[in-house]
């Protein structure tokens, strides 16, 4: 259980480093709060809330991952090499595709709410 809570320790500190050192996991996650809070005054339904968190998750997720990935190259590949390049590259497309996904979803879902508030005034 100690090991359980430990981990959970250090999870939380890589995710605060992350918040600290990479100006897009800011970004995100200041997103992600606007899009919570504008949802909560929308008033979505269950499903709507799964898929929406979803979306939030799987780009702060990458976007660790791809903080992690740049890590791990800039520790065994200081120097420039094309395939730090091609690691660096992919794992920021992959942040990429999620944040379009996510954009679209977020679209998808708050736009018909957006338009009935909108319609009401
Ligand atoms: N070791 C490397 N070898 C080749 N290309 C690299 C390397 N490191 C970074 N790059 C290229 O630079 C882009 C930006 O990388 P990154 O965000 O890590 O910044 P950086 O170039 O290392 O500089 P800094 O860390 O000062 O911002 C990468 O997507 C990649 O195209």
């Amino acid at each position: 259980m100690l090991k359980f809570i430990q981990s959970i320790g250090l999870s939380w500190s890589g995710i605060r480093l992350a918040l600290r050192t990479e100006p897009h996991m800011r970004f995100h996650l200041i997103s992600a709060i606007i899009v919570t809070t504008v949802s909560l005054l929308l008033g979505l339904n269950r499903l709507e809330w799964i898929v929406l968190i979803l979306a939030m998750a799987m780009v702060i997720a990458l976007e660790l991952l791809n903080t992690a990935i740049e890590n791990v190259v800039d520790l065994v590949s200081p120097e420039r090499h094309p395939l730090a390049k091609a690691a660096k590259d992919t794992a920021a497309g992959a942040v990429l595709a999620a944040a379009i996904a996510a954009a679209i979803i977020g679209l998808l879902i708050l736009g018909p709410h957006l338009m009935d508030v909108i319609r009401r005034f």
